[in-house]
């Protein structure tokens, strides 16, 4: 893997826990517990979220690599445990379970309906398994809690290390987008918590929440883009020279790597292919003995790394594909026709979604600081990068 930091996920929707490790941090980075449980707790909220997000909790354990609330140079583990437990423990055992107890289980009952959409028949047919259930379980979006709790961690690094703030909102549910030019500031992740569909823009957020109502009665699903943000970054992260170094490509696999996520642009994306150069690029201009662009259309971003502007990044959502206007599929055991699996869903995950993406923007740019910057140490890192920017040439 390239890169300084490595992170790794494991546990199922249903299993007793989720693990996470991230690995290459800096010691003396100040992150306790309750900044894990900040971040958890915003990826539950969003109208349009599933029954399941507003009875459980997000159990935080910090097991490893940070004491006193610093990081400690060694391996951050955490734990999060899952509420919903208890009722899966005998259908989810890690040992052998009687027969006959696991028959009286109306849980273990095999899911033959795979749904379009979701990982279940793929995953199946790759696997070899008679039952959905063992895909599905490692599928899910359940597992998105644990990279935000590593997702925590990054953020508290980047601000500490470089004074940068990874800030995201949504730009689009279903066909209702924002209009152009909305764009949250460093601070303002707490205002957006607020709204409904963490949209920035209140007029669009109740047209959003009409519409998640709308397709909710009508027993569909949504989904959308999300935007993520990041105020602070200096010039130079990722690299022009070599296609896996580029930061827009890293950053493109990790949003990527989200369930659900179809598409990632960078800036202006897709639309700067319709444009003409003439008004597709940032021009720059020198003020006060400063360089600057003068708009951000590429995102902050160009040729791989980061130019010191406001950096942006979307990631397009497929529709959740737990429809409940069930969509047609197979019956695997017996070959009939039938509608696919249909329990308990998010109608929108979006909102939810735009702190996963916050996570995984936040671990990517933690790992380009310290490939660029170095440090054992967050003091360390913070030196050399003031040393950097205090060397910068043309500023
Ligand atoms: C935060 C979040 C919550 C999600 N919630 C659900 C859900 O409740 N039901 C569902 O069927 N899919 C949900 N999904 C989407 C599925 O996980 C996703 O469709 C599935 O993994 C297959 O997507 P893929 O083709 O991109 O891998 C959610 C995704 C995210 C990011
Ligand atoms: C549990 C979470 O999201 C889950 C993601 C998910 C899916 O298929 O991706 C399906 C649902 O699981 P369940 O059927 O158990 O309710 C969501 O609730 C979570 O985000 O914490």
């Amino acid at each position: 893997m390239l890169g300084m930091l490595r992170w790794l996920t494991a546990g199922e929707s249903h299993g007793q826990q989720l693990t996470a490790i991230l690995e290459g941090l800096p010691a003396g980075v100040q992150v306790q517990t309750a900044d894990l449980d900040v971040d958890l707790a915003r990826r539950r909220l969003g109208h349009g979220r599933g029954a399941r997000m507003s009875f459980e909790q997000d159990v935080v354990t910090l097991t490893g690599g940070v004491r006193h609330g610093v990081t400690q140079g060694g391996p951050i583990a955490v734990q999060v445990g899952n509420t919903e437990w208890p009722k899966w423990q005998t259908v989810m055992a890690a040992d052998p379970v009687d027969p006959e107890v696991l028959a009286g289980q109306a849980r273990n009952a095999p899911l033959t309906r795979p749904r379009p959409g979701h990982a279940d028949l793929a995953g199946m047919q790759k696997y070899g398994f008679d039952d959905a259930r063992p895909v599905l379980e490692r599928a899910s979006a359940r597992e998105t809690a644990a990279r935000v709790a590593l997702g925590a961690v990054a953020r508290a690094f980047l601000r500490q290390a470089l004074g940068v703030e990874v800030v995201s909102h949504v730009v689009g549910i279903g066909p209702v987008t924002v209009p152009d030019g909305v764009l949250p500031g460093p601070q303002d992740n707490p205002r957006v918590d607020e709204d409904p569909v963490r949209c920035a823009d209140p007029a669009t957020s109740a047209v959003m929440v009409a519409e998640v109502d709308d397709a909710r009665k009508n027993g569909d699903t949504l989904g959308g883009v999300v935007e993520v943000v990041v105020h602070g970054l200096p010039p130079g992260l990722g690299s022009h020279v070599h296609w896996d170094r580029r930061l827009d490509s890293r950053l493109a696999a990790a949003l990527m790597g989200v369930q659900s996520v179809k598409a990632v642009e960078v800036g202006d994306g897709l639309e700067t292919a319709r444009r003409r150069g003439s008004v597709a690029h940032d021009e720059i201009v020198s003020t006060d003995g400063r360089l600057r662009r003068v708009t951000d259309r590429a995102g902050g971003i160009e040729g791989g790394m980061t130019n010191g502007e406001v950096l942006r990044v979307r990631a397009a959502m497929k529709p959740i594909s737990t429809v409940p206007k069930a969509l047609a599929t197979v019956d695997v055991a017996t070959g009939d026709a039938a509608v696919a699996i249909n329990q308990r869903s998010d109608a929108c995950a979006v909102p939810r979604g735009s702190v996963v993406m916050e996570a995984m923007v936040a671990l990517t740019l933690a790992d380009a600081a310290l490939e660029k910057f170095g440090g054992d140490s967050v003091a360390e890192t913070r030196r050399n990068a003031q040393a950097y920017l205090d060397a910068l040439p043309y500023r």
